[in-house]
């Protein structure tokens, strides 16, 4: 009797798990574009496929897009990647996107962010970039006035004062001809930037040689690298050793910021009665704080770990994208140099840049840089840093709809809005969607361009707190470098020249490489191989 009615049970227990599992795998979901799941794997497996054809560590963004195109690039795209993480819905369309990010009467603040969890040390549990509602209304009034337009003009002498050990650096490898990582260079000079405009601190970053960093940034970079190994998304008891080792620097990285927000707090209130205040992130979110209370200062922990981050990384990484598109393009760095030029004048030496700009008019002198805001947009456009994740709870209604008109219920998905497939949607770029092309944003090529399909930073209320900022520490270094250095690429995205040495071109007229240069994953989007070049002083360099 026994085993009849285990063999029974069995039965019953296999089909309730195969009725519920073809459910999910093509049920559930079925209405939203994707490719063929299968029962066992869902998308896993194709997913899996799609990263074999390409590096094996290139961004899942450069997946997504491939797997999109074979899908005839529909708007949306759905990945079943149940079990090992929520099911996930790419948006490939900036309309959509835009329903995304946008506040509603569903979510006045915008959708809720995904998880952050496996960030936890990086960013603290109360960061700003994860918190919702409320507690995210608080946080980003309370650490705004820092970010304020108004203020930004008077960062200009720090950003100019930080670049400098930059330059030397650079005038060092143009003088011994190495190549060199560029992106480590100038992460390092956005790290120190960064660390004096939120707390008022050297950071001590701009070292070649790690060992004489500040030890603020030598525990940072290190915690950062635990998330190169792309384990970023797995369960922490998948790596343990990883996750004590973040745990560990986590606490000592928390053990220093709350060692600089009590010594700030001791010397603001002794400032008090002078008129030589700090003005930096941290001093302006204290305002006229009384007393520091436990909760306090493990909350602004948090945010300046997440200003640290958010605010040296992306603007770092965009810098070397910058410098590389330039050398790609010698229209493009000649049009650079004749704005800069016209409104610096032509000594284009490091102390001439820096008095012109400490020049009280020189925070309107980078207002002015309309190419090279156009060159930095365009950047930005091609190789955005970051993007945005968000995720609603089954029941709550959330829905979106497509140009064409269907409607679809996004509830339970982390919904990816994904701008390296937005940012090059030929319905809206044309043809040359996938080439550098800055004159697309000046005045009249701007024109047939919607706000939304740019959006590097984000839209909506949680957009990037930082954007203007980074956008004047961009162009100050721009201002700096651009003029001074001619860079070349070697190794990967290196250009094939002809007997002449001048680059060839495809029949569409692309450069053609020896090898395409491709972005990774470490937290944000970085260029594989942390953008190795050449340098050389140009030819017109005072
Ligand atoms: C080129 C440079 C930058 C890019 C491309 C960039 C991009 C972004 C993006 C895409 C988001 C939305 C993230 C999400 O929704 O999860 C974001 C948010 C944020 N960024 Fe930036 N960022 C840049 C520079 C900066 C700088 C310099 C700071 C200064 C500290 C900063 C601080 C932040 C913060 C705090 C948030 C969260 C805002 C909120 O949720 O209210 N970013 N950024």
């Amino acid at each position: 009797m026994f085993w009849p009615v285990l063999l029974a049970f069995l039965f019953v227990l296999a089909t309730y798990f195969y009725v519920k599992l073809n459910h999910k795998r093509f049920s559930q979901y079925a209405s939203l574009p994707q490719l063929p799941p299968t029962l066992l794997w869902g998308h896993l497996k194709t997913m899996n496929e799609y990263i074999q054809r390409g590096e094996p560590d290139r961004h899942p963004d450069m997946n997504f897009s491939d797997m999109h195109n074979a899908l005839g690039r529909p708007p949306l795209m759905f990945i079943d990647l149940r079990p090992v993480s929520h099911p996930i819905v790419v948006i490939a369309n900036h309309e959509i996107a835009e329903q995304v990010s946008k506040a509603s009467s569903l979510f006045p603040t915008s959708l809720p962010k995904g998880s952050l969890k496996q960030f936890e040390h990086l960013i603290g549990l109360a960061s700003i970039l994860g918190s919702h509602g409320d507690e995210w209304k608080t946080l980003r009034k309370r650490f705004g006035p820092g970010f304020a337009p108004q203020h930004l003009g008077t960062l200009l002498p720090c950003i100019l004062d930080k670049t400098l050990p930059f330059i030397s650096h650079l005038d060092r490898f143009a003088h011994t001809q190495e190549e060199f990582p560029l992106v480590p260079l100038a992460v390092n000079l956005t790290f120190d930037i960064i660390g004096s405009i939120i707390m008022d601190v050297e950071l001590d970053a701009q070292h070649m040689d790690s060992s004489n960093q500040g030890e603020l940034v030598r525990l940072f970079s290190e915690l950062l690298t635990t998330y190169n190994d792309d384990k970023a998304d797995y369960p922490w008891w998948s790596t343990p050793m990883t996750s004590i080792k973040r745990r560990r620097l986590g606490k000592r990285i928390n053990m220093l910021i709350k060692a600089i927000i009590h010594r700030k707090f001791d010397e603001q209130r002794k400032e008090l009665a002078t008129s030589d205040k700090s003005r930096s992130v941290l001093a302006l979110s204290l305002g006229d704080t009384k007393a520091l209370s436990q909760e306090l200062v493990d909350e602004t922990c948090d945010q300046l770990k997440t200003f640290l981050l958010a605010g040296h990384d992306t603007t770092g990484v965009t810098l070397a994208w910058v410098f590389y598109e330039l050398s790609l393009r010698p229209s493009a760095l000649a049009a650079v140099r004749a704005e800069l030029d016209s409104l610096l004048g032509t000594d284009s030496s490091p102390e001439a840049v820096r008095d012109r700009l400490l020049e009280p008019d020189g925070a309107a002198l980078v207002q002015k840089m309309t190419y090279i805001s156009a060159v930095i947009k365009e950047t930005l456009r091609l190789h955005p840093p970051a993007a945005t994740a968000r995720l609603t709870e089954h029941g709550t209604g959330f829905s979106v709809r497509t140009p064409e008109g269907q409607e679809y219920c996004l509830d339970g998905v982390t919904i990816y809005n994904c701008e390296a497939i937005i940012h090059r949607d030929p319905s809206v770029y044309g043809d040359s969607a996938n080439s550098f092309v800055p004159e697309r944003w000046l005045a009249e090529g701007a024109r047939g361009i919607p706000a939304s399909a740019w959006r590097p930073f984000e839209r909506g209320p949680r957009n990037c707190i930082g954007q203007e900022f980074a956008n004047i520490e961009v162009r100050v270094i721009i201002a700096y470098a651009a003029r001074r250095y001619d860079f070349t690429k070697v190794g990967l995205g290196e250009v094939t020249r002809d007997g002449d040495g001048q680059p060839m071109k495809d029949p569409d007229g692309n450069y053609e490489f020896k090898s395409p240069l491709y972005n990774t994953r470490q937290v944000t989007s970085k260029p594989v191989d942390g953008m190795r070049v050449k340098v050389k002083m140009a030819a017109k360099a005072t």
